[in-house]
């Protein structure tokens, strides 16, 4: 296994089109099939990066402010944004797109984590993962934080030990 790979090694783009079965009675995309497109995409992601079958671990707060329309096009771009042992941090961007009048919009952002297992479904080692970019690297250095609260509010990591979580908030 390599021990290192960049972050745009996992860069993944899917699209989908809203159907009539994917909406509520209002239309709209629902948002469970939107967080089952953005789990596929984030899987894959992971997949590239870790060459190995993951599992989702969490998925970070989605807010839905914006809805997407039937026979909108959904385009969601997901890549790696930081490597830990087994887990690793995949950031999801959703746009979608009503072509016949030529609008675009950003409609979500999200973080998912998930963990490489091996065949008997053990976490298992992950190669590191290089950020090239500016914005590569503001995620990478955010995801150290953005781990330590999920880990915090999952209950396996203690708050006095999230150390970089907590100085940003000054508290000792
Ligand atoms: C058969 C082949 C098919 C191939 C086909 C390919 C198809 C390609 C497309 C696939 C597209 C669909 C892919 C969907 C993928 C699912 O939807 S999978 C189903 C939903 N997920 C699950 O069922 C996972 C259930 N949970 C688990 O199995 C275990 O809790 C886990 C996540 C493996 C962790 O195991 P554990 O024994 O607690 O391990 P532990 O050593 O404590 O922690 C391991 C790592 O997990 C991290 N972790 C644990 N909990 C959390 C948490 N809540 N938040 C963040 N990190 C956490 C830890 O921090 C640690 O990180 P590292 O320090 O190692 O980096």
């Amino acid at each position: 296994m390599s021990t290192k790979k960049f972050a745009r090694e996992s860069a993944v783009i899917m699209t989908e089109m809203v159907l009539p079965n994917d909406t509520n009675t209002l239309n709209n995309l629902m948002g469970g099939k939107l967080m089952h497109w953005m789990d596929v995409v984030a899987a894959i992601a992971a997949q590239k990066h870790s060459n190995s079958i993951v599992v989702t671990a969490s998925a970070d707060n989605i807010s839905f402010q914006e809805p997407i329309a039937l026979g909108n096009v959904v385009t969601l771009k997901a890549q790696v944004t930081r490597a830990f042992n087994s887990s690793m941090e995949v950031f999801i961007e959703v746009t979608a797109e009503d072509i016949p009048a030529n609008k675009k919009v950003m409609t979500h952002r999200a973080f998912f984590t998930f963990v490489a297992v091996n065949e008997n479904n053990k976490p298992s080692r992950i190669p590191e993962l290089v950020p090239e970019t500016p914005e590569e690297i503001e995620n990478f250095q955010g995801a150290l934080r953005r781990r330590q609260l999920r880990l915090v509010l999952a209950k396996r990591m203690k708050p006095e030990d999230a150390v970089e979580l907590k100085s940003i908030f000054n508290l000792d």
